[in-house]
């Protein structure tokens, strides 16, 4: 039976390498966004970001986050232009939050650590599938955007009133007619740079697109999140909490900026 990875510390980010050593490989995920270390590119493009609410299907306890999963067979909810060059489809997105409010992101902006981020996952369409994109090096686009307390979030309360038939690993629930775009920040300014996935397999197939602005949560909201499960029904409760990988090493990585 593979060991079974976590956040916990027999099984945390420190411990994937045994398993994962791609874990030490030169572009992981994610890394601390030194604003002043970024560059201008003026030859970024806005994000294109264009979701069908029809394609939302279910929500899901994986016992490592809760994902939203959605149809991709189409090209109604797609990822274009930004940094990338073609089409790519939105396959779900996820959470990484901690025990409190002084951390729970997995990029960070000058040190600083968010309560919460998330993160839409998508792949291109010049590969055949997910599973095959995941593999390339201009397989994945995952857009992330962070959370800060502040107001409650109407659009996130949506995905929380889903929680209560998720609470433990392996629930789902279906989950219709959600549109993502309402948890994206008014403006889609861009830090942009080539990395992976932040979980195992932690694939070097990333182009990470991390928004400047932060949408807000309450504190109430945040609480909601911490009442999820990383177990599963009948074993001991364990609260999902700092399911966040910490920053990776730059390793001579360039990340440019959309904006000035
Ligand atoms: N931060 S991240 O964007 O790197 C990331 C996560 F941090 C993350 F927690 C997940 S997760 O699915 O919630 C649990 C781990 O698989 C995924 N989920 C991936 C995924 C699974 C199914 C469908 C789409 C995306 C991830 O599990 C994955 C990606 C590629 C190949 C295998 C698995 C993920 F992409
Ligand atoms: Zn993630």
């Amino acid at each position: 039976m593979a060991h079974a990875w976590g956040y916990a510390a027999n099984n945390g980010p420190d411990k994937w390498v045994s398993n994962f050593p791609i874990a030490d490989g030169p572009r992981q995920s994610p890394i601390d966004i030194l604003p002043g270390g970024a560059s201008y590119d003026s030859g970024l493009k806005p994000l294109r970001l264009k979701y069908d609410p029809s394609n939302c299907l279910e929500i899901l306890n994986n016992g490592h986050s809760f994902q939203v999963t959605f149809a991709d067979d189409s090209d109604s909810s797609t990822l274009k232009e930004g940094p990338i060059s073609g089409v790519y489809r939105l396959k779900q997105f996820h959470f990484h939050w901690g025990a409190s409010d002084d951390k729970g992101s997995e990029h960070t902006v000058a040190g600083t650590k968010y309560p919460a981020e998330l993160h839409l996952v998508h792949w291109n369409t010049k590969y055949p599938s997910f599973g095959e994109a995941a593999s390339k090096p201009d397989g994945l686009a995952v857009v992330g955007v962070f959370l800060k307390i502040g107001d409650a979030n109407a659009s996130l309360q949506k995905v929380l009133d889903a929680f209560n038939d998720i609470r433990a690993k392996g629930k789902q629930t279906s989950f219709a007619g959600f549109d993502p775009s309402t948890l994206l920040p008014g403006c889609l300014d861009y830090w942009t740079y080539d990395g992976s996935l932040t979980t195992p397999p932690l694939l070097e197939s990333v182009t990470w697109i991390v928004c400047k602005e932060p949408i807000s949560v309450s504190c109430e909201q945040m609480a909601k999140f911490r009442s999820l499960l990383f177990s599963a029904e009948g074993e001991p409760e364990c609260c999902m909490v700092d399911n966040y990988r910490p920053p990776q090493p730059l390793k001579g990585r360039p990340v440019r900026a959309s904006f000035q």
